[in-house]
């Protein structure tokens, strides 16, 4: 036998091993869903039936779980992934395959002095209680993750399984003690090959192969904020997702019951990602864009660069608190009412000393309506004593207030007004600058006003989340939502969670009482959106994940100083991540060299993946850059199995959308959107252009895109 077939034949018997295993899983899983149909059969509507046991509870829930995990992708890969096998220390360790260990949990399944652990996107156990399969985030789990051949931890080898749905198609293994013999190894490289898998346009879990590094983040401590810092492609969002699922798994009652939100730069972004929690079985947390957190608007538009950031600057603070203040656009400005015979008049100049008397108490606007009412009747009361004999001020009050037409007219004048009306407004160039008073030159003003008059943009979203904070709400009974939203702290039976789940329809786009708030792409936000994202989370535990170098924010400072603001004072907890996943060495070498030039402290990971094809950069005549960027994508098809970014600026996008391949593997982008996305091949649409439009930061990030093959299209501007 030749020393590969030996080696196949290995491979073959350990592949069987594991089968077996995983068939056991299979069948208990069979096992549980007969269970939570049974249960459901017997109605788990009356909660007076056979309160179930802890155990039977938690099998149900596993089982929802496992469900859930199968449904979202027929080609799952599976909930199976790694074993460790580990030297029996002798300790009574307990093992926590899930989220409720019983009171006594037995030890691991052992094998002689060595001790078996099946590694799982989640826990399992058989019907004597003993773990199957023990969930990745389980302190047990971590020795999977954490142990490397200086630092073993008790572990002799570890093994990544790959499955296919219940098909076990391959493992591999690490040896950790090189002093053990007789143990099988076999394959190379579980990370390598996950990351030369092909892209399809989705993110995918990374469970099976997650690093020392992350790992640590992952398990970071849920209170305070962890900011995890790391240059393109070293796995901060795919972490920060973990985290999330991380987070649920340590305290499912606090994270689900008041929540975890999740905000990324824009919603191409949000459905890269969308997947990846529920891949791991969770699926309450929130994923809102920046531009969905305010209710009922929904956008991706985004204003130009300069635009952006007045919008994003602190100065609109105050302007807007002036324009939350100023009198709602077609008020009346005159009032006139008769009075025992008498008229009394209330002149544009007397309303509004009048508006200006109710502000000046501090109240928001929403919120004075009656205070409003009440400066009415005495400027009316004024206007009445010279005139009126006899005036009784209660009598006058009661008479003159109740009155319809001056119920109407307070109406009028003191409107209940929204956010999103109130913004536009601001398109009528005199109102802003009387809000502005001064904060703009006229250039600025101009454009501003401009941008007011057209539809929201992601900038406007933050503006009208701190309009709604400046106006106020009307005070309202409470509603039936916020007692349903109570009730979510509470639940815990199998029915409630079987039958009664998405908290988030409870939970407003505004909702403010996240119990974690993750933010991703973080180095991209401007102090109001900081702003906007306090107030969501005020009394939350922060994860904040980003790069400065991929920065678009102009004002990095005022920027940090507003995200300290929103983070409050908890314990602050570092992560640094230093390896690049996502590019090949070849083309983030030239990513990197073209970034260092302009910003020396860029952060620059280790990208560790070599293809052998280095990025190719095409000089072509400026009239047939879209025509040439267009040929370059088809052949960039023919050269990666998967998709194909497009980078180009949006104001190129009509025109050159009509030249490239019809095929869903193209995808065309435009450089701010393609933040935190990735490619197998990326063609850039003339590069030197997107930098000046849109800086070398934004630059950095467009070329750090591609997995395998990067393109660059310039035109030839001699
Ligand atoms: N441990 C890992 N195992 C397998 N794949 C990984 C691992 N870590 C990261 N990756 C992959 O590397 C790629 C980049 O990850 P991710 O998008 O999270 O990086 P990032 O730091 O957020 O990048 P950027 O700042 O450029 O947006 C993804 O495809 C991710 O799945």
């Amino acid at each position: 036998m030749s020393g590969d077939d030996r080696q196949l034949s290995v491979r073959d018997t350990e592949m069987a091993a594991e089968q077996r295993h995983v068939d056991v899983v299979y069948r208990r899983l069979a096992e549980l869903r007969d269970a939570a149909a049974g249960a459901q059969r017997a109605g788990y509507g009356h909660r007076e039936a056979t309160v179930p046991g802890a155990q039977f509870e938690r099998d149900v829930f596993v089982y929802n779980a496992a469900k859930r995990i199968a449904d979202i992708d027929a080609q799952h890969e599976g909930l199976v992934f790694g074993r460790l096998d580990l030297r029996d220390s002798g300790d009574a360790d307990r093992v926590d395959a899930d989220e409720r260990p019983p009171a006594a949990a037995p030890k691991d399944v052992a094998e002689g002095e060595v001790k078996v652990r099946h590694i799982g996107r989640l826990g399992l156990r058989d019907s004597d209680y003993r773990p199957l399969l023990i969930d990745w985030r389980a302190p047990a789990a971590a020795p999977f993750y954490q142990a490397t051949a200086a630092d073993p931890q008790g572990v002799i080898r570890r093994r990544v399984i790959r499955c296919s749905g219940q098909r076990v198609t391959d493992v591999t293994d690490d040896l950790l003690d090189p002093t053990e013999s007789g143990y099988a190894v076999v394959g190379d490289g579980a990370l390598m090959a996950a990351l030369t898998r092909r892209r399809t346009g989705r993110m995918r879990d990374i469970v099976a192969t997650i690093q020392a590094e992350q790992d640590a983040a992952i398990r970071a401590p849920a209170r305070g904020a962890t900011v995890i810092t790391g240059g393109p492609g070293t796995g901060k969002t795919v972490v920060a997702l973990h985290r999330a699922a991380y987070l649920l798994y340590s305290d499912r009652r606090r994270f689900e019951g008041a929540g975890i939100l999740i905000v990324g730069p824009s919603d191409v972004f949000m459905r890269y990602i969308e997947r990846v929690l529920p891949s791991l079985g969770e699926d309450t947390a929130a994923l809102y864009s920046l531009g969905d957190l305010y209710p009922g608007v929904t956008t991706d538009r985004r204003d130009s660069p300069s635009v952006a950031a007045i919008k994003g600057g602190l100065r609109m603070r105050k302007v807007l608190s002036r324009a939350a203040r100023l009198a709602p656009a077609g008020v009346p400005t005159e009032l006139s009412i008769v009075y025992k015979g008498e008229v009394l008049r209330l002149a544009r100049e007397e309303l509004a000393a009048l508006r200006t008397q109710v502000h000046a108490k501090g109240m928001k606007p929403n919120t004075a309506k009656l205070e409003a009412g009440r400066a009415l009747l005495v400027g009316l009361w004024r206007k009445a004593k010279p005139i009126v004999p006899d005036l009784v001020p209660a009598e006058f009050s009661r008479e003159l207030g109740g009155r319809n037409e001056f119920l109407a007219f307070l109406d009028r004048w003191w409107p209940m007004q929204s956010p999103v009306d109130v913004l536009p407004t601001l398109a009528d160039r005199r109102r802003l600058a009387e809000a502005a008073q001064g904060a703009f030159h006229r250039g600025e003003l101009a454009e501003l006003a401009e941008s007011f008059g057209k539809e929201f943009t992601v900038s406007d979203v933050p503006l009208l989340d701190e309009l709604d904070q400046l106006l106020g709400r009307e005070p309202k009974q409470p509603t039936r939502q916020v007692k349903e939203h109570q009730g979510v702290q509470e639940l815990t039976t199998i029915q409630d969670r079987m039958f009664t789940r998405a908290p988030r329809a409870h939970r407003g786009a505004d909702y403010s009482e996240y119990a974690h708030v993750i933010v991703d792409e973080a180095q991209d936000l401007s102090p109001m959106q900081w702003r906007m994202l306090g107030r969501r989370g005020q009394i939350a535990g922060w994860t904040v994940v980003g790069d400065a170098a991929q920065s678009s924010w102009p004002d990095p400072a005022e920027s940090a100083a507003a995200q300290r603001a929103a983070l409050g004072r908890g314990p602050q907890h570092r992560f640094h991540l230093s390896t690049n996943y996502r590019n090949s060495a070849e083309i983030f070498d030239y990513a990197a060299e073209v970034v260092r030039e302009a910003v020396p402290d860029a952060d620059i990971p280790d990208a560790v993946r070599r293809t052998g094809v280095a990025p190719r950069l095409l000089k072509v005549p400026a009239d047939t850059l879209l025509t040439e960027t267009a040929a370059q994508a088809g052949r960039a098809l023919s050269e990666v199995e998967g998709v194909v970014g497009v980078i180009a600026d949006p104001d190129r996008h009509s025109e050159l959308a009509e030249r490239l391949p019809q095929d869903d593997r193209v995808i065309l982008v435009g450089p701010l959107e393609s933040k935190g996305l990735e490619y197998d091949a990326v063609v850039v649409c003339d590069f030197p252009g997107l930098v000046e439009r849109f800086t070398i930061r934004v630059g950095y990030v467009v070329l750090t895109r591609a997995t395998q093959l990067l393109i660059q299209v310039d035109p030839d501007v001699r």
